[in-house]
């Protein structure tokens, strides 16, 4: 199976080229070999690479940028993969799409489910919630992948920014009232990769199994299991990373910490589909120990 795989420098699209390896022929490109904010040169490349199955990591994720341009995140966000799902139609390729838990407005007591209405509250929110609707609307094969708080040792992300912070302050102050679940980009990359295993009927079929990936198309809530708050996730960040020094670390309210684009208070999404349909997910505290270990 071909498989074009986008935003290779990025924190998904790197664990993904090396964990889809062995799954079949990977064309991983990077921003200069398909600029997502060139729909012709997306449409060109994809017509000369034939993929049987695009695999769709990049995006524009810089969340408070956004709100300065929302014309740049929209075409990259929604415009592209929109693109993408039109040119895999004529292909008969199928698609994987990761989205976020900023498509909800974050006022919901418990986990979000597929089923709960999208509401977002900034810019990047309402660009990948486009770009999911312009993916369903092409009627293709395609799994859409909505996670949260990715983190990982490269790439710009949470862990990496309060591991720095550490070494820099005496204090750092958290906001506590925001509740989601870090998800490791790793786990996510081999996920991805045992969802295609699967519904390629254990990774030996050349080409797309139709039929099962028909069966299967949708999407899914993909996080790491339980919840906590970015203060929480900054204790355990600091509890687990060996050698870091041992700052205060001081919760604080989200008006506290004033940025450019609303977040969700709740952003906690529920992967009982995607448990139930492919793999179990792990603790999202066993799997930041895992990553900084
Ligand atoms: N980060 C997070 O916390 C979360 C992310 N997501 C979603 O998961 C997916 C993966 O996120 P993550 O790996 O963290 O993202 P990163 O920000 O780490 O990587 C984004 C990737 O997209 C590429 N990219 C950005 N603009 C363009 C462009 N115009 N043309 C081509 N490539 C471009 C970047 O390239 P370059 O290196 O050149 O900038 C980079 O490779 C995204 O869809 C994101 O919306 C969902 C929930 C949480
Ligand atoms: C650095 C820092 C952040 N914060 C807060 C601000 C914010 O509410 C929260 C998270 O900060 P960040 O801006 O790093 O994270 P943010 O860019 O909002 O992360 C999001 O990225 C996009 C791409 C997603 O899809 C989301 O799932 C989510 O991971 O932590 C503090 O309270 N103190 C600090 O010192």
């Amino acid at each position: 199976m071909k498989i074009l795989l986008t935003g290779k420098t990025g924190q998904v699209g790197y664990e993904l080229e090396r964990t889809l390896q062995g799954l079949g022929e990977i064309v991983a490109l990077d921003r200069q070999q398909m600029d997502l904010a060139n729909l012709d040169q997306v449409r060109d490349v994809i017509r000369s690479v034939k993929p049987q199955l695009i695999i769709n990591p990049a995006a524009y994720t810089a969340v408070d940028l956004a709100e300065s341009a929302p014309d740049l995140a929209m075409r990259i966000n929604a415009d592209a993969p929109g693109v993408m799902a039109a040119e895999a139609k004529k292909l008969g390729a199928a698609m994987i799409h990761y989205s976020t838990d900023y498509v909800f407005d974050g006022d919901k007591a418990e986990s979000y489910t597929e089923e709960d209405v999208p509401h977002p509250q900034s810019v990047y929110g309402r660009s990948k919630l486009a770009g999911e609707q312009a993916i369903q609307a092409a009627g293709i094969p395609h799994l859409i992948l909505r996670t949260s708080w990715i983190y990982g040792l490269r790439g710009k992300n949470f862990l990496l920014t309060v591991q720095r912070l550490a070494q820099e302050r005496d204090e750092l102050r958290i906001v506590a009232d925001q509740f989601g679940a870090p998800t490791w980009s790793r786990t996510l990359a081999e996920v991805t990769a045992h969802a295609i295993c699967q519904l390629q009927g254990g990774g030996t079929q050349a080409n797309v199994d139709h039929a099962a990936w028909s069966a299967h198309s949708g999407l899914y809530h993909v996080t790491a299991q339980g919840r906590t708050s970015w203060h929480g996730f900054t204790q355990a960040i600091i509890a687990h990373s060996s050698g870091l020094k041992q700052p205060k670390v001081t919760p604080i309210a989200t008006q506290d910490y004033p940025l450019p684009a609303k977040r969700p208070q709740n952003s906690v999404l529920s992967s009982q589909r995607f448990m139930q349909a492919f793999c179990r997910l792990p603790e999202w505290e066993a799997a930041l120990k895992l990553c900084v270990d």
